[in-house]
């Protein structure tokens, strides 16, 4: 796992989100404006190549690989290009998790780009987003958790609009939290899933007097 650390202040993370939050939903205004569109294919066909441009631009200074995690020194997080919350991945939702000690909840809108059957949020794409949320939850006390297990179970078809979701840690043992997570829409819950996370035995996090204790650790931003 990609721990390094990058020793930038709350106020260069704000500034630095305020860059790309707003290029990311312009992506995902790109993604979903390709799957809707009704254009000629002549002008679909001369989007690609403007496009095309903007890609060649942005690839001229790359990082190799992916994102990864860096953290600050206070341990805050900055998983950026994570596919379920991060900040310049437009395949993400704009998912904004609020977290409280075991506890993980969010709203979102899902649009096209989250379809499986017509109309409705594909499973995989439920299963991801609940599978993010169960990790926030458990991760809740600074400490880092795998998913070992995942089970879902889809109650009924989750119409694509707004939607929320939830996960509460029901019980630890040892390494493993037990946790409970629900997506719902405005009549009640759609999915809900059976996480065991587990933090893994060979797993150290950096350690130091710059860093905070695992209990006020924020795993991410
Ligand atoms: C804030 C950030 C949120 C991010 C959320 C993202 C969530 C994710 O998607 S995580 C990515 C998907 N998950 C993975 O890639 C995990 C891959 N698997 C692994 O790395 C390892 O198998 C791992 C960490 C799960 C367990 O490894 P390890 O630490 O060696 O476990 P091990 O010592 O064998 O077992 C510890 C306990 O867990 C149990 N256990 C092990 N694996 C599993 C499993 N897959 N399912 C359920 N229980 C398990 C064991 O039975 C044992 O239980 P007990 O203590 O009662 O005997």
């Amino acid at each position: 796992m990609d721990f390094r650390i990058e020793d930038i202040s709350e106020e260069e993370i704000d500034r630095r989100l305020s860059v790309v939050e707003p290029l990311t939903d312009s992506v995902r205004q790109l993604v979903d404006a390709v799957i809707r569109s009704e254009v000629s294919d002549e002008r679909l066909t001369a989007a690609k190549d403007r496009i095309d441009e903007i890609v060649a631009d942005l690839r001229e200074q790359q990082r190799p690989g992916s994102f990864g995690t860096p953290y600050t020194k206070e341990f805050i997080g900055m998983p950026w290009g994570n596919a379920a919350v991060g900040a310049r991945n437009a395949v993400a939702p704009p998912l904004h998790v609020r977290r409280s000690p075991g506890l993980a909840e969010c709203e979102m809108e899902l649009g096209a780009a989250y379809e499986g059957p017509g109309g409705c949020v594909h499973g995989g794409i439920a299963a991801l987003l609940l599978d993010q949320l169960v990790g926030e939850a458990a991760s809740t006390d600074g400490l880092p958790s795998f998913t070992g297990t995942l089970t879902v179970k889809y109650l009924r078809p989750t119409l694509l609009g707004a939607l929320s979701a939830r996960a509460e840690v029901t019980g630890r043992e040892g390494r493993k939290t037990f946790v409970h997570a629900t997506m719902s829409d405005a009549d009640g819950v759609t999915v809900e899933a059976d996480a065991i996370m587990i933090c893994p035995k060979d797993f150290e996090l950096p350690t130091g007097d710059a860093l905070p204790p695992p209990a006020d650790r924020r795993l991410d931003r």
